[in-house]
């Protein structure tokens, strides 16, 4: 296979790229990043592992002629969203390969054609009219609301005996629309709302993630941990007030301290340098405030961004302490298939380098239910938690995609 990349003038928005039906991804945090178009190859697996052995064989057969080689994110790569859980979903992870990138980073452009034999570097003509999305209804999810805080209530037993530190427990919603939901409306309406985040979309996968499982750029890794929230549903709140409180509740920065220790832990043996921040920052995004550490090392040797995110996912950022434990109490009281909610989303050259993100704040619309979007969102359970509190975190943690449907006032 032969890969073409050119520098381009700026192209503008790359999302207006995306073609409204077919195979398109994109990566965009700050109208940095790519889209992807066409596909030609695609591996659907259950494991990480796997996928990360298969693109090294696919970058070994790969010849690239590149006027911008060693540029971080030009040329071929392969873009994936993979299971939260592959041991209890019944959905398929899946790692492609765009036939064209068109990204921009840090002042320069480029396009990247993949073909048999070399190709022109033309920019392909902008997609269809975007569509927004008619007759919108919620129609619940897998679990009533009072079932869930029950299950937060059982947790918190469960935590308090000892058996487990911190559990993380999702819930899910369901909306329906007239007509198939036209992703790049949901697309640009995240980004719009939330440029902040990295807005993601692959195989159906699509929302706006504050949390970076791991970048790898040449030796140079880094990973956003988040854990531990506050929000306010009142628009007046003082946000240095939320901040603080945030800042000085024993439960988040408890809740915080695990997920931060499951990265550098996992981390740690792949890195020979690496910077773990004390203290937490407060990350303030429109709907929520975080705790966050930045998190960052020198590789050791040359696992790539794929392999840092096998061995990092899943953290307890979305699982919880001790791991084993924690994902037994999700599978036997959640209910729910978490399919690639929670799960790393993102990219990988190949280098090796490229940016895994965790696959919250989304949904997952499929092919045999176009009209439809199953959203996702969970809390971290600590002793402390109460589970009418969690209930409203969640909801929180729902509203990017809900405005992005138009169900909620942005
Ligand atoms: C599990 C989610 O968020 C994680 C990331 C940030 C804060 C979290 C929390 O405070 O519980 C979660 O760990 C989600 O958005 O569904």
């Amino acid at each position: 296979m032969r890969a073409t990349t050119v520098a381009i003038e700026d192209p503008g928005p790359l999302e207006r790229f995306l073609p409204e039906s077919g195979p398109s991804t994109a990566f965009l945090r700050r109208g940095e990043g790519f889209v992807g178009l066409g596909e030609v190859a695609r591996f659907e697996t259950d494991r990480l592992e796997a996928a990360d052995v298969w693109w090294d064989e696919i970058s070994d057969q790969i010849d690239h002629d590149s006027e911008m080689l060693g540029e971080f994110g030009t040329g071929p790569i392969a873009v994936g969203t993979f299971t939260f859980d592959p041991d209890r979903s019944e959905e398929r992870s899946v790692l492609t390969v765009p036939e064209v990138v068109i990204g921009r980073r840090g002042g320069l452009a480029w396009i990247t054609k993949l073909g048999p034999a070399r190709v022109d570097a033309a920019l392909p003509a902008v997609g269809e009219p975007v569509r927004v999305p008619k007759g919108l209804t919620t129609v619940g999810g897998s679990m009533a609301e009072d079932v869930w805080t029950a299950k937060v209530g059982k947790v918190v037993d469960l935590i308090r005996r000892g058996d487990v530190h911190k559990v993380v427990l999702a819930r899910d919603l369901i909306a329906r629309a007239e007509e198939p939901l036209d992703l790049r409306h949901l697309l640009r309406e995240l980004m719009a709302s939330y440029p902040m985040t990295w807005a993601y979309l692959v195989d159906g996968m699509i929302g706006a993630t504050p949390e970076l499982l791991v970048r790898r750029e040449g030796g140079l890794v880094t990973s956003r941990v988040l854990a531990g929230t506050v929000w306010s549903d009142d628009e007046a709140a003082d946000p240095l007030r939320l901040a603080t409180r945030l800042a000085g509740s024993r439960k988040d920065v408890s809740e915080h301290e695990f997920a931060v220790e499951s990265v550098a832990q996992a981390l740690a043996p792949y890195c020979n340098a690496m910077n773990v921040p004390e203290a937490p920052s407060v990350l303030k995004l429109p709907n929520v405030m975080h705790l966050a550490t930045d998190i960052t090392g020198v590789v050791d040797g040359d696992a790539s961004a794929l392999t840092l995110a096998a061995a990092l996912h899943p953290s307890a950022a979305v699982c919880g302490t001790p791991t084993h434990l924690a994902l037994d109490v999700i599978s036997e009281l959640e209910s729910l298939d978490r399919s690639r909610y929670a799960g790393p989303v993102g990219w990988v050259d190949t280098q090796g380098d490229g940016e895994w993100a965790i696959a919250l704040r989304g949904g997952q619309v499929r092919p045999e239910t176009p009209n439809q979007i199953q959203l996702f969102a969970g809390a971290g359970i600590v002793a402390d938690s109460s589970p009418e509190s969690e209930l409203a975190e969640t909801a929180a943690k729902f509203v990017p995609m809900l405005q992005a449907l138009g169900l909620l006032a942005g």
